[in-house]
């Protein structure tokens, strides 16, 4: 678990982070939001100590950031920023290895971590580990990116607007490449952007910041039926929240029993795909198929509308 205690920055009278205070458990995906010159970037760097607190401190599973030397820090927590940092004159393969060989390990056991890795990031090693990044695409590079970060096993993984270079449609893999990246390897991860729809398709938790300070910090759900203030319900998007709600929503949550004609949608589907699915098809109801393909009931409009406004 991040324990977030009290941070604040002040650079002269100048204060960019101010009493700042979460937590994060383990295994879960904090995203911290908000308007630009907010204090995310300064927040997020004072975790790992790339910018010193002026104020406050950060305890990982209960230790003190401040007992912890720096270098040892560095290499505990991953840090992935936009543009991926990537070193140009070296290859896929040493890029992904640097934390490992900063850490002593034998050659070996670094060539399985990079390949295991970049069998992960779906870049196939006979093809991507002697490319250099100059040679990938900026997804490509991307996934390089998290992977060099993730290479040794961090408890912590730190990105900053990772996504904000990528078009639109490669931005939606990446994050749900993440999302099954998280799920299968269980990393704690807190994720800057400034993106509101990648924060409530990512995040378990969104931290709200503003003008140095958080606003809030609830899970998507508390968000949208509980902003702390018009700044929050502004940001959030007032127009949006019915269909934020049912995007957080599956289909399994609102499944009915009985039949319906049509292809099915998968129980796992979001609602906000499913209402796509139904308006696009003209149907007021489509059968609704479980992993392995057999149907187990119906979706329809009537049972989605329910989840997209508050509960009473
Ligand atoms: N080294 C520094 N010295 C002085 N002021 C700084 C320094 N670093 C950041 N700031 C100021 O702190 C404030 C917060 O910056 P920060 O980069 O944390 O914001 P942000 O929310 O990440 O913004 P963005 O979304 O635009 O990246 C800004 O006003 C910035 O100018």
């Amino acid at each position: 678990m991040i324990e977030i205690e009290h941070l604040t920055k002040r650079y002269g009278t100048t204060t960019v982070v101010d009493d700042v205070s979460f937590e994060v458990d383990e295994g879960s995906l904090t995203v911290v939001v908000g308007t630009s010159g907010a204090g995310k970037s300064t927040l997020l760097r004072m975790i790992n100590r790339l910018v010193e607190p002026s104020a406050g401190r950060v305890l990982i599973d209960g230790e003190d950031t401040r007992t912890i030397p720096e270098e040892e820090l560095r290499h505990r927590i991953g840090y992935v920023i936009q543009g991926y940092g990537l070193f140009p004159h070296r290859n896929v393969a040493a890029n992904i290895a640097t934390v490992p060989r900063l850490l002593g390990w034998d050659r070996k056991k670094i060539a399985q971590r990079v390949d295991e890795l970049l069998d992960l990031f779906q870049l196939d090693p006979a093809e991507f580990a002697q490319k250099f990044p100059h040679e990938l695409s900026g997804g490509q590079q991307q996934r390089v990116g998290v992977a060099r970060a993730l290479a040794a096993r961090p408890s912590l993984l730190l990105m900053d607007e990772p996504f904000g270079a990528l078009d639109a449609v490669i931005r939606a893999k990446a994050q749900d490449d993440l999302l099954a990246i998280q799920r299968r390897l269980g990393t704690t991860i807190v994720l800057v952007t400034h993106d509101m729809n990648e924060a409530f398709h990512l995040g378990d938790h969104i931290a709200v910041m503003d003008q140095a300070r958080l606003l809030q910090h609830a899970t998507p759900a508390e968000l949208l039926m509980h902003p702390a203030d018009d700044f929050v319900e502004r940001l959030v998007g007032t127009a949006e929240r019915p269909f934020r709600l049912i995007s957080l929503a599956t289909v399994q949550d609102a499944l009915e029993a009985g039949e319906a004609a049509g292809e099915p949608v998968a129980a796992s589907d979001n609602l906000h795909d499913a209402l796509a699915r139904l308006i696009w098809t003209g149907r007021e109801a489509l059968p609704v198929a479980d992993a392995k393909g057999a149907i187990v009931g119906r979706i329809s409009v009537g049972g989605i509308l329910q989840h997209g406004r508050p509960h009473p």
